[in-house]
């Protein structure tokens, strides 16, 4: 059989098993096999990824592993662990992996080892977070930090505030807090209540020509030097950049610079120096034990099998329901509530990773990443699992929880009531509820016969609704770096499958450029004529607004 007659049958097989899957459902697949649990899940670094909960069979599942070796996966990942430059339209390795690695692992941008300079700068991270932490390094006036501000806004900000929360226990040095939006109430509304003698800043920025970050970053200086003076700037920033004769140019000192490289993308850059806010909060210890947990997944992605293989597993999945079942978004509801922040987190990582409309080939896909969303469990549950149990939409869902929490056996009932609605919550959604069940339900409740039949139609749960959840023991920092490993790792296979260049982002272009236009039609200086019609009443309306 040719390549070409492979991929069709392949496609045909798929096209079939969603078409069934319509019919058949989830809820069938259980009752035909008892043991569907241990054979739709696999586990690697402390991990547990529950799939059966969704339509995908056996036969499913070997077309989908038959699709991943034609999309040439295994291949593809090879190449992107080999520092190939596989951002095709950048031109530019992508090596997120050799910040987490060891130097025996001998991670190569292009040919050359890139291990000697990443660890330089962690452990240029550590000696300066060490420092900060336990008072070497002091505000101006030899006053402890006390509070660490980081500016800096996408990859170079919800990383770091997703990290520094879900490891919210493991805080013992300065308190960090997160300045990203341009609008000045963030910066103000951070800066209340601190003190300029005991705040560090640090400017965070890939390019060091981010507008939002440039502007908090100049504001932050002035608030520095109209408290302390000029002087005292040196004291009170460090930055983080690939752009160093930026940062040298803003006056930072160069001891107080950590650099990281172009092949390393601005949302796959927590592991960098990026997470100098992340190690200055929880120590080099438990940075370096987040770095590992990370490590252990890409040693699983390198070598597990495909059929045990988790970011596979979780990208095939992730493929089916979007390309096969033709789901649009999916929601991450973590029942954890330190991973508050990481679907917003996951927004940039898939969507700016796989929201692209064009092939590494330069012609248009027919399809590409869903729209990520979500909140933590259990407040889902009192917003919108309305819709996602009975809408019209069908939403696939990815839990994500601990078994073990980190406060006290005084507060045990906590964890028991979030973990019992976590598993409620997926069951629910597979099982569903009957007619005949909402039926008897209401009569057993009293109802008359004609009102539980004009009620019950209303409290009818469909059921054959997808989830997967993902287990993990506690949210340490070792568990957090294998789960954002895992997720860059799904984005990657997913990427291959869908055909597109996972790495870079022009979609975010356009807009920066017509603001840098709108800048001095909004302060009035330039005329908005040759505007649009909208934007036009838009200018005047806010004009006559801000002169009321
Ligand atoms: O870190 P910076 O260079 O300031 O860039 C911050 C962000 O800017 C843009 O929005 C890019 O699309 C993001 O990928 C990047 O993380």
């Amino acid at each position: 059989m040719t390549t070409q007659q492979q991929a069709s049958e392949t496609k045909t097989t798929l096209e079939t098993r969603a078409a069934a899957a319509q019919e058949v459902g989830i809820k069938r697949l259980f009752a035909n096999d008892p043991a569907r649990f241990t054979d739709f899940s696999a586990s690697a670094a402390g991990l547990l990824l529950d799939y059966s909960k969704t339509a995908i069979d056996a036969t499913t599942r070997a077309a989908l592993f038959a699709l991943a070796e034609e999309a040439e996966v295994e291949a593809k990942r090879d190449s992107m662990f080999a520092g190939k430059r596989i951002n095709i339209t950048e031109n530019r390795s992508v090596l997120h992996v050799a910040l987490r690695a060891e130097p025996a692992d001998g991670y190569r941008a292009d040919g050359d080892p890139v291990s000697a300079e990443v660890m330089d700068v962690l452990n240029a991270m550590a000696n300066f977070s060490t420092k900060v932490r336990n008072g070497e390094i002091t505000g101006s006036g030899g006053d402890l930090i006390t509070d660490v501000v980081n500016i800096g806004i996408g990859g170079s900000d919800l990383g770091p505030v997703m990290a520094t929360l879900a490891l919210a226990p493991y805080h013992d040095g300065p308190r960090t807090h997160f300045v990203s939006n341009v609008d000045g109430a963030h910066l103000a509304d951070t800066l209340k209540g601190l003190e300029p003698k005991t705040t560090l800043f640090i400017i965070a920025s890939k390019t060091f020509t981010t507008i939002e970050t440039m502007t908090n970053a100049e504001t932050a200086r002035q608030w520095i030097v109209s408290a302390l003076g000029e002087a005292a700037v040196g004291d009170h920033f460090a930055a983080v950049s690939t752009a160093l004769d930026k940062v040298d140019a803003f006056g930072i000192a160069s001891d107080r610079i950590f650099g990281f490289w172009e092949w390393v993308g601005g949302r796959y850059s927590i592991w960098s120096a990026i997470g100098l806010p992340l190690m200055l909060a929880i120590g080099p210890d438990n940075f370096r034990a987040f770095l590992s947990g990370a490590r252990e997944i890409d040693q699983h992605f390198k070598s597990a099998p495909m059929d045990q293989n988790l970011p596979i597993l979780l990208g095939l999945v992730g493929y089916w329901h979007r390309a096969m079942m033709d789901y649009p978004t999916r929601a991450i509801i973590p029942y954890d509530q330190r991973l508050s922040r990481f679907p917003a987190y996951l927004q940039q990582l898939d969507m700016e990773s796989n929201g692209k409309g064009v092939g590494l080939d330069g012609k248009l896909v027919p399809i590409s990443g869903p729209v990520v969303w979500g909140e933590p469990g259990t407040n889902g549950q009192h917003a919108f699992f309305q819709l996602i149990h009975q809408g019209t939409e069908i939403i696939p869902i990815e839990f994500l929880v601990g078994a073990r929490a980190h406060e006290g056996s005084g507060m045990a009932m906590h964890q028991t009531l979030l973990l019992a609605n976590c598993l409620a919550q997926s069951e629910a959604l597979m099982k569903g509820r009957s007619l005949d069940e909402a039926r008897q339900q209401l009569l057993e409740a009293g109802k008359s016969a004609d009102d539980a039949e004009r009620i019950a139609p209303h409290r009818v749960f469909s059921g054959n609704r997808p989830s997967v959840t993902i287990l993990y023991a506690k949210l340490d920092p070792k568990t957090l770096g294998a789960l954002i490993a895992l997720y860059e790792h799904r984005v990657f296979v997913e990427a291959q499958l869908f055909g597109i260049n996972a790495f870079d982002q022009w979609g975010v272009e356009l807009g920066k450029e017509l603001a840098n236009n709108l800048v001095p039609v909004v302060t009035g200086e330039a005329s908005a004529d040759d505007r649009d019609a909208s934007t036009k009443g838009l200018v005047a309306a806010i004009q006559s607004l801000r002169s009321a």
